[in-house]
């Protein structure tokens, strides 16, 4: 498992450096329209499913100090990464978050 640790020292990526990745390594992730954050969306059965997901990113988020913003619902659940951080705290998309993506996939794989 990667763990890289975000402050305000993290640099934000470019869209090509993200793209880059998320093509080699998180074909099941969406970079948002501006840039800044990536998302996976979950269909699944009913409720319960939903909430494993999300008690499975809570516990890799406490456990890696890097905190995605979660929703779910009957039949869905989408985690969403960017860093609040990054660039001096302006925030953005960072190493940080293809990381803990990657890590969140390996630990449902
Ligand atoms: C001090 C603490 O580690 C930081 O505030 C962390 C906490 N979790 C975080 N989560 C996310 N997504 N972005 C951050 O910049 C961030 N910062």
């Amino acid at each position: 498992m990667t763990t890289t640790r975000c402050g305000h020292d993290t640099p934000t990526l470019s869209r090509s450096e993200a793209k880059a990745f998320m093509a080699a390594r998180l074909p099941d992730w969406i970079l948002s329209e501006n840039g800044q954050s990536i998302e996976r969306r979950f269909d699944v059965k009913g409720f319960a499913k939903a909430v494993y997901l999300c008690n499975l990113a809570t516990y890799l988020a406490d456990k890696s100090g890097h905190h995605p913003d979660l929703q779910l619902g009957w039949g869905y659940f989408s985690i969403r990464y960017t860093t609040h951080d990054a660039d001096n705290g302006a925030g953005g998309l960072s190493v940080v978050d293809l990381h803990a993506a990657e890590t969140f996939d390996q630990a449902i794989a």
